[in-house]
């Protein structure tokens, strides 16, 4: 059975459209990450796999229940992380987390949980005098109350350093092992590519790719990134690149270092058009194009 399966998902507000026709499906223990840049329609797809708001057009079912008809039963085998979730000023720590245990009937104990996601030491403090961060994990241990089959994960990282981000990353890993399906948005690219299997990129409420990461570079003709170190490296030398067919971008990292993305077919045909042009090649390497660099190619902007 698929975790996630949305079927010409569109959500109008007004006038706008934030979503339109999206069909996705998330097999059951993927780890899959959701990006886009800002107001692509991330939120408004969670929101929507949540019941928060219903959709102007299509469906989205969970393990087979419809989200809006049959959400209940669905939502009993998820854990949720939303996005700008606020903790109770006057519970502290353990209290929010034995609320979770309650709400889910689940049978845990809260320190466990909360030793998980890093703050036991501040189990007893309230969650008003926690720092962003520190709130950040113990949502996420709200979340992983009860052992969810789904973890719905709405910018997990927002808030955390980046050791916080690592311990993150280990207990997606972890609870993806158990047998959990992950869906998380992020707009930290290395950590979906440090922990998906596959992707999707939201661009004004269309999903623009869905793939793994390779077969992203793959669909990206190769998704080869050079380095050139070129003397003169100018504005000349970059028309002289751009024009090599295959070529996708170049763009000055210093005054003589030069990033290329192109496929793997043109990247002898820029150093030849290079020494035609009577340009030296100081040095070359290449890279493989990162998450990064192909979120740039699908939406023509930076993640963050
Ligand atoms: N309640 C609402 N009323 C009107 N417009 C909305 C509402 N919620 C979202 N939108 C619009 O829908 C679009 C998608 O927003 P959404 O919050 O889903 O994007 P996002 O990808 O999560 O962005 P971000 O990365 O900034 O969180 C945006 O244009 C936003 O302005």
């Amino acid at each position: 059975m698929e975790a996630i399966e949305a079927t010409e998902v569109s959500k109008r507000y007004g006038t706008e459209t934030a979503l339109d026709r999206v069909d996705l499906t998330v097999r059951e223990g993927e780890t899959f990450g959701f990006l886009g840049p800002n107001g692509a329609g991330k939120s408004t797809f969670i929101n929507l796999l949540l019941d928060f708001v219903k959709p102007t057009e299509g469906s989205i079912e969970l393990f087979g229940h419809d989200c809006q008809r049959g959400g209940v039963e669905a939502r009993e085998r998820i854990g949720v992380l939303p996005e700008g979730y606020s903790v109770f000023d006057r519970l502290t720590g353990r209290q929010h987390v034995e609320y979770a245990i309650r709400s889910k009937e689940a049978d845990a104990d809260p320190l466990d949980i909360l030793d998980r996601v890093g703050i036991r030491e501040d189990a007893d403090r309230q969650a008003s005098d926690y720092s962003k961060g520190m709130a950040q994990r113990l949502v996420l241990g709200m979340a992983l109350v009860g052992e969810p089959d789904l973890l719905v994960l709405d910018e997990p990282s927002t808030g955390l350093d980046p050791n916080g981000a690592a311990e993150m990353r280990e207990i997606l890993r972890e609870e993806n092992e158990r047998g959990a399906t992950i869906f998380f948005s992020s707009h930290i690219l290395e950590q979906v590519e440090a922990v998906c299997d596959r992707v999707g990129i939201l661009q004004d409420g269309e999903l623009v790719a869905v793939d793994t990461i390779e077969g992203l570079r793959e669909s990206l003709g190769g998704g080869t990134k050079l380095v050139l170190a070129l003397d003169p490296l100018d504005e000349g030398t970059l028309t002289t690149i751009r024009g090599v067919e295959g070529v996708e971008t170049a763009v000055a990292r210093d005054d003589d270092t030069v990033e290329v993305t192109c496929t793997n077919d043109a990247k002898m045909d820029i150093l030849v058009a290079l020494h035609g042009a009577g340009v030296d090649v100081v040095n070359f390497r290449t890279e493989e194009a990162s998450l990064e660099d192909m979120f740039i190619e699908y939406t023509g902007t930076s993640a963050r």
